[in-house]
């Protein structure tokens, strides 16, 4: 009999393959941070004993969500200016916002508020934009999260850096700092096509190919935007980035509500990534990214939750709902992205878009251990005729009872393990004090 770090054994197990199949009463094994095996309870029991065990009966386990476009510090700003567009929303309020408060100290805090918000929504993975990310950095190391950190640009000066030159230097010193820690990667994170320059995007594509790292950016997020560059430039955002180079695999372009036909072939061509953000687009009336549009033509989209500002929260859950129902609405077809397709979007369509869909976005033997648990008993769940469809247009996100990332419990039956819920919300409250002063 083999010894192992930990075995799950669930009710049901949903592991995110192209077959989309649905395991019952299985166990996943898992040792040294990884996916030994999967298989039914009864041989499990024949073949490992495990330091620990969890029996989830009730329960349907799934990878960990990847939320593939946020600002987690901005869950500072949560509230702070609703049921605006874009463009007043972030000049008139959330950029002087910025202004005042963002720091070291502010980013932290707002990141641990963030973070805890996705570990009990189910996230395991988050894509961030954002300044100071090494303060970002240091809670997701303590929390035992995995992220994405933006080496941000954007044209100019803020609290963190005031030429391109200092960002794209600040950007590097954290890579440089992370390049070997086994949770934290690096994006290259260009802010817009409206605040970033011709001669700075090209410096990124090459910064990227040498350094072979992905490269994500709001793009074609609202129709000022396309009216705007075609007053500017005499074209759409998007056939810019294209003459500078910028459409390739590494693109992942963040929103994408304004797309012709033209535009979608040159996303196909090109192997552009699409981080979909259904709940901000709403908000901000920003538009409908033509989601069975762009999969029809083999784009690969995956979803966001973008910044609680504008959304107002971290759920994936929430996300994947309403990518399926807009969806359906968009392409006045209700077979459109069906459950299953929206978990996929949520999970290895995400992994895939990043370039690492051979270690997350799927619960498969080799991958890491990054495991979400759902309890399917209660009433708002009952009964379970197709449990992936429960996942997605039932369940939510205060069902999710345990998480583990790489084989460790960051989530237990609700309770954060890493994480220190009331020194969170008692720093969050003490900002929220100084931020609704200087409103007043
Ligand atoms: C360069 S750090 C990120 C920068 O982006 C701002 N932001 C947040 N949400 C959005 C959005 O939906 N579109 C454009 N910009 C956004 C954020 O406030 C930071 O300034
Ligand atoms: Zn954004």
């Amino acid at each position: 009999m083999e010894n192992v770090d930990l075995i799950i054994n669930a009710r049901w197990l949903v592991p995110v393959t192209e077959d989309q199949t649905v395991l019952e009463n299985h166990a996943i094994i898992i040792k040294d941070a990884r996916i030994l095996a999967l298989l039914p309870q009864q041989q499990a029991k024949q073949l490992y004993s495990a330091n620990a065990t969890h029996d989830l009966n009730e329960h349907c386990l799934i990878p960990g969500l990847i939320n593939n476009h946020a600002h987690t510090p901005m869950s500072l700003f949560r509230g702070l200016a609703d049921d605006l567009p874009l463009m007043t929303w972030l000049n008139d309020h959330i950029w002087p916002a910025e202004k005042a408060f963002v720091s070291d100290p502010f980013v932290e805090t707002g990141s641990a508020l963030a973070i805890a918000e996705m570990i009990r929504g189910g996230t395991t993975y988050f894509n961030d934009m954002y300044f100071f990310p090494e303060a970002t950095a240091r809670v997701v190391d303590t929390s035992g999260l995995r992220a994405s950190l933006g080496i941000v640009v954007i044209e100019f000066p803020t609290n963190w850096a005031s030429s391109v030159e200092e960002y794209l230097h600040k950007g590097h010193q954290l890579h440089d700092h992370y390049r070997h820690h086994p949770r934290i990667n690096t994006i290259y994170s260009p802010h817009a096509p409206y605040t970033v320059a011709d001669k700075t995007l090209e410096q990124i594509i090459t910064n990227a190919e040498e350094m072979d790292m992905p490269i994500s950016m709001h793009i074609h997020e609202t129709a000022d935007e396309i009216s705007q560059s075609i007053a500017e430039f005499g074209v759409r955002p998007l056939e810019r980035l294209k003459q500078i180079g910028l459409l390739s695999p590494r693109l992942l372009g963040v929103h994408m509500t304004q797309l012709n036909d033209q535009e979608i072939t040159w996303c196909a061509e090109a192997g552009v990534h699409i981080a979909h953000c259904p709940e901000s687009n709403l908000k901000l009336a920003s538009g409908f990214c033509p989601v069975a549009e762009l999969q029809k033509n083999n784009v690969n989209v995956t979803i966001g939750t973008d910044g609680a500002a504008s959304n107002n929260d971290l759920d994936m859950f929430a996300e994947m709902r309403q990518t399926a129902l807009l969806a359906k609405a968009v392409a006045k077809d209700a077979a459109a992205v069906p459950a299953h397709n929206a978990l996929e979007m949520a999970t290895i369509n995400a992994a895939r878009s990043l370039g690492l869909d051979q270690e997350i976005g799927s619960l498969e033997v080799g991958k890491q251990a990054d495991i979400v648990a759902v309890k399917l008993s209660d009433i708002e769940t009952q009964p379970v005729f197709d449990v992936v469809s429960q996942l997605v247009y039932a369940a939510s996100r205060d069902k999710v009872t345990d998480v583990w990332v790489a084989g460790k419990q960051l989530l237990n039956s609700r309770q954060l393990t890493t994480l220190n819920e009331s020194k969170i919300i008692q720093d969050a409250q003490q900002w929220a004090i100084k931020i609704g002063s200087l409103g007043q």
